[in-house]
């Protein structure tokens, strides 16, 4: 496997942030540098650091990047599967929507015209031509348990083995905490389910469903999105590698069997990263 450090001569957006995009694995150069001419390698990375970073210029690369995954995938099948995260997460992203099928990587069991819903914080939805059946909201009426269950066997009932979905989009708490897989909760070991529940979260609400790291880490693509300084030390830990597999960090168990996982971050929660 091989890893570069690539940059990208970044221009300040209207919002003048930065945008920092590591990758994880192997990955191709020229898809990468598709729509970004000016990009260059400017380092290696050392082995004990199996990363390698990217500097973009804004959230527009980031709907670049969704856009290459969408297009790939409905050239090849037709539709588009990808599954969001909640908290900031929402409200990036565009596109060729009516081939999309979204479904929540974890969703707090609240009922869906809460505020806290992610399915209602999502309603940018309704400003672009998505097949409203092609979101793939969870039951909001039953027990997070029964929720958990029914989520993915409802929407795809053919379905038998572990979902792979084109691309699942994470944001990452302080505690390093991915969808709603916690530190050093049950949660993270879970094998046999591809939805499981919990009804402890930290974070408010504290009833919620979430995909499991077999599914999460089937993806053919995972994008880590991450933004502020308080993000910085979960960041640090999960790229820089200190502990590997480390199940009080559950973003560092994020990693795709055979698929790509990409992190977004801005200045800020790259702050704390081992310089190359
Ligand atoms: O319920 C939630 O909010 C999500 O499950 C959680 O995993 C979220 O993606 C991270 O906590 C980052 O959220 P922020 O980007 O809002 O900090």
């Amino acid at each position: 496997m091989t890893f570069f450090c690539l940059s990208f001569s970044h221009t300040k957006t209207e919002q003048e942030t930065e945008f920092y995009l590591f990758y994880l694995g192997d990955f191709s150069i020229s898809s990468v540098a598709r729509g970004n001419p000016e990009v260059s390698i400017i380092s290696v990375f050392a082995p004990q650091r199996p990363a390698s970073s990217v500097i973009v210029s804004s959230f527009s690369d980031l709907a670049d990047y969704i856009a290459e995954q969408s297009e790939a995938a409905v050239k090849e099948r037709g539709a588009f599967a990808i599954a969001l995260s909640c908290g900031s997460l929402i409200g990036l992203t565009g596109l060729d929507w009516s081939k999309w099928h979204i479904f929540w990587a974890d969703e707090r069991v609240v009922a869906e015209n809460r505020c806290d819903s992610n399915y209602k914080l999502a309603k940018d939805f309704s400003k672009v031509p998505i097949v409203p059946s092609h979101v793939h909201s969870i039951n909001d009426s039953v027990s997070a348990e029964e929720a958990a269950d029914e989520y993915i066997t409802v929407s795809v009932p053919d379905i038998s083995d572990c979902p792979k979905f084109d691309l699942i989009l994470l944001g990452i708490g302080p505690d390093g905490h991915v969808a709603s897989l916690f530190p050093n909760h049950s949660a993270l070991n879970e094998t046999d389910k591809w939805v499981t529940f919990i009804v402890d979260s930290p974070k408010p609400p504290p009833e919620r469903i979430t995909f499991t790291f077999p599914v999460i880490n089937s993806a053919s693509n995972v994008a880590v999105v991450v933004t502020s300084n308080s993000k910085a030390e979960a960041v640090h830990l999960a790229i820089d590698n200190i502990e590997p597999n480390c199940p009080s960090l559950p973003a560092q168990l994020v990693q795709p069997t055979i698929g790509k996982l990409i992190w977004f971050s801005d200045k800020p929660a790259a702050s704390k990263l081992v310089s190359e």
